[in-house]
């Protein structure tokens, strides 16, 4: 079994450091023409899905705007999934879970067991009920070459209270996720498969990232107003293991996939752009 840091290492080298948010805002609905109701929804996602999924590393569905629409959401986000996965992009979805560690094990089983209606290559997780308590989670994804990305920094200003408030022993609540994650994969080749969120707004926070051996989601870039540029401050020496993620900002250029194409085209030189400069 290929682990998810083989799989997202060369989906990146092939299709390059990028990737692209399904978030069907009410307000992106409504620009692109659409109505705000299950089939301005399908349509939204079709059309992303068509547009980039045989050309973005990977495409990150924003769970909430489809179960926003009860069942029929979430069986749009299921039949999205599986469209992307056919069409070669890795699958990350946005959920944010976490949980006591015997509830963590059925929200695994949900998104990592590849005989789950919503299975994905990977899912978002928040550690805030101990990061040990997602271990059900990291155990299933490397059982079955899946991967799970764990909030550390993230890219809303309300966050850095709780993320960066300081632990018994002095490291940060952040550091010590950080830290943690980097235990796990620790020795992996060519990468982890347990990644970090990593807000690209949060600029010089004096964390250290350098030994995490693992993806790096960085969100928070174009709409909430981090530049390309802005990686280089946040990440540093980790730069390498950046996964630049965009939503709203590629998403505005829809409906017409060219468009879409032409904005993800952009984000990708903008962003390879900042990577390399880091070399
Ligand atoms: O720290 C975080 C973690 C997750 N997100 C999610 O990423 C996208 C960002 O959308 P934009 O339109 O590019 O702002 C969204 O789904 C968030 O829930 C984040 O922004 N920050």
């Amino acid at each position: 079994m290929e682990s998810f840091g083989a799989r997202l290492h060369r989906a990146v080298s092939e299709r390059g450091p990028l990737c692209v948010g399904i978030d069907p805002h009410p307000g992106l609905l409504a620009r692109w023409g659409l109505d705000d109701d299950v089939r301005g929804l399908d349509r939204f996602a079709r059309t992303v899905t068509e547009a980039l999924g045989d050309r973005v590393a990977v495409i990150k569905p924003q769970s909430a705007f489809f179960e926003r629409f009860g069942s029929k959401g979430v069986a749009i986000l299921e039949s999205t999934i599986r469209q992307l996965r056919d069409a070669g992009s890795l699958v990350l979805l946005d959920v944010k879970r976490g949980d006591i560690g015997s509830t963590v094990a059925a929200y695994a089983s949900a998104y990592l067991d590849p005989s789950s209606p919503v299975h994905v290559d990977a899912v978002t997780a928040s550690p805030y009920l101990g990061v040990g308590a997602l271990a059900p989670m990291f155990e299933l994804a490397a059982e079955h070459g899946g991967g799970v990305f764990v909030l550390a920094l993230t890219s809303n200003p309300e966050g850095a209270a709780v993320q960066r408030a300081r632990t018994a022993d002095g490291r940060t609540v952040a550091q010590t996720v950080i830290d943690e994650i980097s235990q796990l994969n620790a020795g992996a080749q060519p990468l982890g498969s347990v990644g970090l969120v990593v807000g690209a707004t949060i600029g010089d926070t004096g964390h250290d990232l350098s030994a995490v051996n693992g993806p790096l989601l960085a969100p928070g870039l174009g709409a909430q107003g981090a530049t390309a540029a802005d990686l280089r401050v946040v990440f540093g020496s980790a730069l390498p293991a950046v996964l630049p993620s965009y939503s709203r900002e590629v998403l505005g250029a829809g409906p017409d996939p060219d468009a879409l194409r032409a904005a993800a085209d952009r984000a990708l030189t903008g962003c390879r752009a900042a990577l390399a400069a880091g070399d």
